[in-house]
């Protein structure tokens, strides 16, 4: 069942028209993910489904009520992560969290949140004496304190060190186990193949992919490369004969065949019945980045994720 419905969503700030058609479905427990080159609309989107901004067009639901209307109840159910927290500075850590756990009915204990996110001797720093990177930590801690119904997560971990990403990436999962629907942009591919159930790719405002991680890296064009060391002479043309086989191409001692995942078992064929054995056989497959930089080709936008 849908949480979040977004239906032909469009956001214009003067002549910019910061998304322009968008429909999405988020179902309820889902890790959401959306992508997408910078100023593809995603923090726009995002900002219309916690209600934080007013849609020019189209209409936001989340759980049956207009977040953006109704702001009582989006603020009982949403918690959200901007990349701009906005906190006072003069605010302490655990000042912080236990104003944003009054703003829910059932809310988790904020202190552990934080020692969980590495901010346990932080508890009576301010705000604005925390680092960039404690800072984002934060803003994490609480969008999730409130064990909110829906978790916007923006940026998630943008600037965040492995360690901090990983227990982020915990968090997150821990959230969505206890009920927790989460949609959060990322230009992290890792991060989004290891989280996401789904991905929506937004492009110059419009959805222009959307599906699960392995079915994104398989709809595109980014191809498979067999690449491996003959123990005897291979017939190159017959080959590049093979179905699906692309290319083949000859470094040093090593050939690389780059060809579409059926093609593989053929090659492979190929060399068995010509009594040639590929040593050191390497096969990259297509990944989540080759998927993105292929499906957003052609973007104006010449941005593209870390
Ligand atoms: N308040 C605003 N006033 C004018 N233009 C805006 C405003 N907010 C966003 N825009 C424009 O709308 C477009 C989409 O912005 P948005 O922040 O949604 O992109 P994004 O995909 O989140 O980008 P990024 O990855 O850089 O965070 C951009 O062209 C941006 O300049």
């Amino acid at each position: 069942m849908a949480i979040i419905e977004v239906r032909g969503l469009r956001k214009t700030y003067g002549d910019v028209v910061a998304v322009d058609h968008i429909d999405l479905d988020v179902g309820e427990g889902e890790i959401f993910g959306i992508l997408g080159p910078n100023g593809a609309g995603k923090t726009t989107t995002v900002e219309s489904i916690a209600g934080l901004t007013r849609p020019t067009a189209g209409t936001v639901s989340v759980a049956g009520i207009d977040p953006y209307l109704d702001r009582v109840a989006a603020t009982s159910m949403i918690g959200v992560q901007l990349q701009q927290a906005g906190l006072q500075g003069k605010l302490t850590v655990k000042e912080a969290l236990e104003l944003f756990a009054s703003f829910y009915d059932d809310p988790a204990d904020g202190l552990e949140l934080a020692e969980q996110l590495g901010l346990g001797d932080k508890r009576d720093a301010y705000y604005s004496a925390l680092s960039g990177g404690q800072q984002q930590r934060l803003a994490i801690a609480l969008a999730l304190v409130g064990r909110p119904r829906v978790a916007l997560l923006d940026e998630l971990t943008t600037g965040l060190d492995p360690a901090s990403r990983r227990n982020v990436w915990k968090l997150v999962e821990a959230a969505r186990d206890q009920g927790t629907t989460i949609v959060l942009v990322s230009h992290l591919m890792p991060e989004v193949q290891r989280l996401c159930d789904r991905i929506a790719l937004i492009d110059r405002g419009r959805v222009a992919a959307l599906d699960t991680p392995a079915g994104l890296v398989a709809s595109s064009s980014a191809p498979t490369v067999m690449s491996f060391t003959p123990d005897a002479p291979v017939d190159l043309e017959r080959l590049r004969a093979l179905e699906g086989v692309a290319e083949v191409r000859q470094r040093a001692e090593r050939l690389e065949v780059v060809a579409d995942d059926a093609a593989v078992l053929a090659v492979l064929d190929l060399l068995s019945r010509s009594d040639v054995r590929p040593e050191k056989l390497r096969v990259t497959q297509s990944t989540l980045d080759e998927a993105y930089l292929s499906l957003v080709a052609g973007s104006e936008n010449e941005e593209a994720p870390a």
